[in-house]
């Protein structure tokens, strides 16, 4: 038999450890608590973190814009027969037209000193042909020179036969 002063001991005992087993239940709730809640942030942060898609590869600037190579040789292969790349002011290109005009030909004309790209088509055409200096004299998609070689075909009877019969 428990005597009355081991009883009582004992209850002070138990009484005594009683807020020491309450302050760790309450350092262990925190601590599982701030646990919990920091690894909660770390998934926020992670959705945060989250590795971005790859960026889309560079691409090169959409234009509709053709080269002057590949305008130069549209108005070439799929305007009139005859094609002159001209300047307004040039007495040569003069000279050329009128003799395509007396010769009853229809033909495009292209003023390159009053074009924006006149002197990209300029080079697309010395590049071409070898050929810098304006006109620039095209018949049914073939190099004929510039106005001294019109007028040379001209006057061999050439020219009459490239236009079909039209010149004289
Ligand atoms: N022999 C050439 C002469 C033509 C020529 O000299 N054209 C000048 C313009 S009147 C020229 O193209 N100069 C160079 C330029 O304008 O870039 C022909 O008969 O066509």
């Amino acid at each position: 038999m428990l005597t009355r002063r081991t009883r009582l001991l004992t209850v002070l005992a138990v009484v005594s450890l009683l807020p020491i087993v309450a302050l760790i239940q309450t350092y262990r709730h925190l601590a599982h608590r701030s646990s919990t809640s920091l690894s909660l942030a770390d998934s926020s942060l992670s959705l945060l973190h989250t590795t971005p898609p790859p960026a889309e590869a560079a691409q090169p600037p959409q234009t509709n814009t053709m080269s002057a190579r590949e305008a130069v040789e549209q108005k070439i292969a799929q305007g009139k027969r005859t094609v002159v790349f001209s300047k307004s002011y040039c007495p040569y290109c003069r000279r050329a037209k009128q003799i395509l005009k007396d010769a009853g030909e229809d033909f495009d004309v292209y003023e390159l000193d009053q074009m924006d790209e006149g002197s990209e088509w300029q080079n697309a055409l010395a590049s071409k042909t070898g050929q810098r200096t304006v006109p620039s004299i095209w018949i049914g998609g073939n190099f004929i020179g510039g106005c001294s070689d019109l007028e040379a075909k001209q006057r061999s009877g050439e020219l009459k036969t490239l236009l079909g019969g039209k010149a004289q």
